[in-house]
């Protein structure tokens, strides 16, 4: 079998309307001379190329990116034991990108590319997967579910579906700070159903693994985000800390965990807090990605975490107002491929 640091990393760009082609143009006209292994980026040719055009009349691309580029039609024909160093994997879309528009018939595409990154992860063929952005919005109105039928819901939520496993942890990580959550895409008022013993106990499990064998660190020191205001003041302000949350986390400290109880949300975030801890676990999106983003928004990388394979992605959406016109910060997506390579062996 090929040696695991040799092979290919794997870049979808996502939703073709909005600006992860262009994070991945500006990556190839700038940055390339860091990226030491394979690159394979799933896109449709044409609108690839468009792109780039695009962002050579504004200037930004001043080399002939394509001529360094092998263009493959078809995944069956990708020489992955010999790979390119840079290949364009064609995947077709349905209708012709307009950068900044969206067009739901285009939806099967950014399915098809998150399905071949799926098979060629799972089947230990690429080394690590990063994804662009996708439009939520648009791979449900285009149709695009999960395989039992559930609700499109973003990258973390499909992955886990095709991979077969019961529960993935959502984490982001910054210079500051690692924050995963429990509960990830879901309407606000459905969270508190959400959090149950077993999804706590799930969400600390995952990520304490993960801190210990993905990232090294032996005893990793875990700090968790109560639900409520003041982490429910006694149980005056709400329960889910005395009756769902801390009697989860108290057994993991029985076992010699170092993980925290319930900690008002508000204070958690500090300075003096955040420098104590190896990661933050938050009840919910927003709880722990405001924070998050508010201490370095463009260099802040998401991982899933509980995946068979490597996958990392940006901590931005599609920018549509961006795309094609070279405003676009590949800072994130620098990260995020730096992260996979770190995370799948150095
Ligand atoms: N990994 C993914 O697939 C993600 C997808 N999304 C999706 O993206 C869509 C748009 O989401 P929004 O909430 O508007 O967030 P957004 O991140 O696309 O935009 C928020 C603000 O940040 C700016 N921005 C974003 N990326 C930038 C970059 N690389 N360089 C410079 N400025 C940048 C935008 O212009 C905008 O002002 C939604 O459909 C959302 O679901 C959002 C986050 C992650
Ligand atoms: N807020 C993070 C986000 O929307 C990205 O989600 P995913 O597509 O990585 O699951």
């Amino acid at each position: 079998m090929q040696n695991t640091l040799l092979k290919p990393l794997l870049i979808t760009t996502g939703e073709p309307a909005g600006i992860g082609m262009d994070i991945v143009i500006d990556v190839l006209a700038h940055h390339s001379h860091a990226l030491s292994v394979p690159l394979i980026i799933c896109a449709d040719k044409y609108a690839f190329t468009e792109r780039v055009a695009q962002l050579t009349r504004q200037n930004v691309v001043k080399k002939d990116i394509l001529a360094n580029m092998a263009v493959v039609d078809d995944v069956h024909t990708l020489n992955l034991s010999a790979p390119h160093p840079i290949c364009l994997l064609h995947v077709p879309c349905a209708s012709p990108v307009v950068a900044g528009v969206l067009n739901a018939n285009n939806a099967s595409m950014v399915q098809a590319q998150l399905d071949i990154a799926h098979t060629l992860a799972s089947t230990h063929q690429i080394r690590a997967i990063i994804t662009a952005p996708l439009q939520k919005s648009v791979m449900i109105d285009g149709g695009v579910c999960l395989d039992n039928g559930d609700k499109f819901s973003g990258h973390t939520e499909y992955f886990m579906s095709k991979a077969g496993v019961d529960k993935v942890v959502m984490m982001l990580a910054n210079a500051k700070m690692k924050v995963a959550l429990v509960t990830t895409h879901l309407p606000l008022k459905d969270v508190a159903n959400a959090i149950t013993p077993y999804a706590i106990y799930q969400t600390v499990q995952i990520t304490h693994d993960e801190m210990v064998h993905k990232f090294g660190i032996t005893c990793p020191k875990i700090l968790v985000c109560g639900l409520n205001p003041h982490a429910g003041e006694d149980g005056h302000l709400g329960d889910e800390e005395l009756t769902v949350i801390n009697p989860v986390l108290q057994t993991f400290a029985k076992q010699g965990m170092d993980v925290s109880l319930a900690m008002p949300a508000d204070t958690l975030f500090t300075e003096r807090n955040l420098a104590a801890a190896d990661v933050v676990i938050a009840m919910y999106h927003d709880q722990g990605l405001a924070p998050l983003k508010s201490h370095g928004f463009g260099d802040t990388v998401n991982i899933t975490l509980g995946l068979p394979y490597v996958r990392t992605s940006v901590d931005h959406g599609t920018a549509l107002t961006l795309a094609g016109t070279g405003q676009a910060s590949s800072s994130s997506l620098r990260r995020a491929i730096d992260m996979a390579m770190m995370m799948s062996g150095g």
